[in-house]
């Protein structure tokens, strides 16, 4: 288990208290009460168990701290987030994966029900769960025209349980979200633009996170009981789905992904994400 740190400062020149812990950047601004989370886990962001358990526990001491708002981004060159560590996934230990699973569950109800506004700056590629933390956020902003963002899980021989696809339905519809889906397609920004998949863009990262501070703004004359109670009642069914099968989609994942032909696809994913040059494997599966 990686060494793990918390440490709260506040700076008496910008009046921000930061939280950083080993793979996670938090900064408050003391004024706004918006908190900025930068994701800090070379080479890609790639959502293993211990990054899952950091994500969890910034999120529920934002809460505590009674932030206003958050804004979620990377503090790496050109990755937002890689998706699900394929090594999580690949030769599995049985136990590890279990609680990897229950983890990732737990991540996203805490994400998708936050009592806070949340928004995604994205700075870099975002595919597949790398995309789903995008989309568990209320508003998303991608920044520039050299990433790409999408689901390419059909292309990794593996598929998005019920409650990822529905978070993604509620925010593009079920026609585009089966199609999204099914091809593995990864869109460019503009496309992503297109099909709803984000909601803004723009050309840097500064511009971005003013938008994305304009967008949490939109709450400050709203009560934040009603933002909750509505939010809520909007994701309701797809939150009771998880909460009412938990334990039965552990089961199934810990059993789907052990499968031969399920392994067999993640090695030749895994050999290929080694042969192709730099971001060749992005393009190749357009
Ligand atoms: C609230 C959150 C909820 C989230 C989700 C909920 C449910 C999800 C359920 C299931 C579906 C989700 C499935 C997945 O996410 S599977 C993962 C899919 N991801 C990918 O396919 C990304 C593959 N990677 C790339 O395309 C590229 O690496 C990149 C991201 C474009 C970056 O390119 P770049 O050229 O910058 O880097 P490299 O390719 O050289 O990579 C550097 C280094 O990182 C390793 N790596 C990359 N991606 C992953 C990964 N996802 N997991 C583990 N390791 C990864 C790569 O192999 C290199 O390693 P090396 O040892 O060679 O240095």
């Amino acid at each position: 288990m990686l060494r793990r740190y918390i440490s709260y400062t506040t700076n008496k020149f910008t009046n921000c208290r930061h939280v950083s812990q080993s793979m996670l950047q938090s900064t408050v601004d003391e004024k706004s009460g918006i908190a900025t989370v930068t994701m800090n886990k070379p080479p890609v962001n790639s959502l293993n168990l211990e990054f899952l358990e950091e994500i969890i526990t910034l999120l529920n001491k934002l809460q505590k701290d009674k932030v206003r708002g958050m804004i979620l981004t990377s503090g790496l060159q050109k990755v937002f987030c890689a998706g699900l560590d394929i090594k999580e996934l690949y030769k599995p230990n049985p136990d590890r994966l279990t609680k990897f699973w229950t983890t990732l569950q737990d991540t996203w109800l805490s994400l998708y029900t936050t009592s806070f506004p949340t928004v995604s700056v994205i700075n870099g590629h975002s595919p597949a769960g790398g995309c789903m933390l995008a989309m568990s956020c209320d508003y998303r902003v991608m920044v520039g025209q050299n990433y790409r963002i999408g689901f390419n899980e059909a292309k990794l021989g593996i598929f998005a349980p019920k409650w990822f696809q529905n978070t993604i339905i509620a925010v593009i519809g079920q026609r585009k979200a089966e199609v999204s889906l099914t091809t593995g397609k990864m869109y460019t920004t503009d496309e992503a633009l297109q099909i709803g998949l984000v909601d803004e863009t723009c050309a840097d990262a500064d511009s971005a996170l003013k938008k994305g501070t304009h967008f949490l703004n939109n709450f400050q004359n709203i009560s934040p009981w009603a933002y909750k109670m509505t939010k809520d009642i909007n994701r309701q069914s797809t939150i009771q789905w998880l909460i009412d099968n938990k334990q039965k989609d552990v089961d199934f994942t810990v059993e789907y992904m052990q499968s031969p032909g399920v392994q067999k696809n993640l090695e030749l994913y895994l050999q290929s994400l080694k042969s192709l040059p730099p971001l060749k494997l992005i393009s190749e599966i357009n």
